[in-house]
């Protein structure tokens, strides 16, 4: 028996579906992902929180849900949008079905709205913010939901998802992980340098990456201190990816600031526009993002075209860039900064995704630059 679901948003328009998730009421910042596949570890990719997430994809959950494809260990978005959902999964990996694990984990999901002209209304308008309900079925009461919904801006949505405790990282990628030209050798032991990283979010691929470079991984929660990340002793410092504004996050920015100096460090995402901010730079927030798995960066140093995987609402400000940071990849698509470094200091940085999870897999090599950067 299906249930009705209503998507509201702060514009005054208002879509009606079909509830595929659990029931309930949640409000955020409507986004898109244009990915075709990658729904599993966008669900669960900690970056989203806070976030209503549309996939313009048409037909989600065609391959169901497996126990491998995790970017964390529960979905973190507020809520999920589909065109429609597959009936059926046609998957030998598959565990079981995607409305399901919507409904397990409590995910507000609906289906059987015009998500074209949704996007068509984000891209015009900008990210808005929308209320998605099966309870509150009323127009007027859902639109004011979401004019009262608090948006992304200036909002510590990290410690919403970071790790309560440190660990040391012990799994490899998955082996559905193609080797590429340089080759993602299986960890043979932590033969490698030690690797401390701030997990404000952290999707595991990232980890999983290091472990296979034969790096020892210690995932500090984001809110360590610069003391707590110079005590264990680390090779090399990795800023993770994230949900929210990074402006307001002043101890991460504090914690880089005081470890910049001593040690090699690598930024992705969230890790990126921190590291840049901790070097003088502002960041903005863009129309309405990049994410998806197809997005074309290009490496300024020999012009090479990188097709990566993204999911990032803010970018870090070119106008502001101090001296001491050299643009490193650009987006084709709007030109705005996809990588920086520093002139002297062995800090670099990626907006986009390197790790993929899901998308492409050409920018692995960033993990490679990370070991050549810290055995220098
Ligand atoms: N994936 C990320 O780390 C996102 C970074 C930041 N929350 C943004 O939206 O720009």
């Amino acid at each position: 028996m299906s249930k009705p679901a209503k998507l509201a948003l702060e514009d005054g328009a208002v879509f009606t579906g079909v509830s595929i998730g659990a029931d309930g009421e949640v409000d955020g910042e409507v986004c898109f992902n244009t990915s075709m596949t990658g729904y599993q570890e966008i669900l669960t990719d900690p970056s989203y929180r806070g976030q209503i997430v549309t996939m313009t994809y048409p037909q989600i959950g065609n391959y169901g849900v497996n126990d491998g494809d995790l970017e964390s260990e529960r979905p973190h978005l507020a809520g999920f949008i589909v065109r429609e959902h597959s009936r059926t999964d046609s998957n030998f990996r598959s565990e079981g079905s995607l409305s399901d694990y919507l409904k397990e984990w409590g995910v507000v999901a609906i289906e059987s709205i015009d998500t074209r002209a949704l996007v068509r209304r984000i891209r015009s308008q900008g990210a808005l913010r929308g209320v998605l309900s099966t309870v509150d079925l009323d127009d007027a009461s859902l639109v004011a939901k979401a004019k009262a919904s608090p948006g992304l801006v200036g909002r510590d949505l990290v410690r919403e998802v970071m790790p309560e405790m440190a660990c040391e990282w012990q799994e490899s990628c998955s082996d559905w992980t193609h080797l590429n030209a340089e080759g993602i050798r299986k960890s043979t032991g932590t033969s490698g340098p030690h690797v401390v990283a701030l997990d404000y979010g952290m999707k595991w691929n990232i980890p999983r990456h290091l472990y296979d470079q034969g790096c020892q991984v210690t995932v500090l929660p984001g809110t360590a201190t610069a003391e707590d990340v110079l005590a264990q002793n680390p090779d090399g410092v990795f800023l993770s990816n994230g949900p929210g504004d990074p402006e307001p996050l002043e101890y991460a920015i504090k914690t880089i600031q005081g470890v910049m100096k001593q040690k090699p460090v690598f930024g992705i995402c969230l890790g990126h526009q921190l590291l840049s901010l901790a070097c003088g730079a502002k960041t903005f927030k863009l129309k309405f993002g990049h994410r998806g798995a197809n997005h074309p960066v290009q490496r300024l140093s020999d012009g090479l075209v990188e097709i990566t995987s993204q999911n990032h609402g803010f970018a870090v400000e070119e106008a502001s860039l101090p001296a001491a940071l050299e643009v490193t990849h650009r987006s084709l698509n709007d030109n705005t900064i996809e990588g920086v470094r520093h002139r002297e200091l062995p800090l670099f940085s990626v907006q986009y995704h390197p790790e993929a999870s899901a998308g492409p897999h050409d920018s692995h090599y960033l993990f490679q630059d990370f070991l050549k950067a810290i055995a220098k």
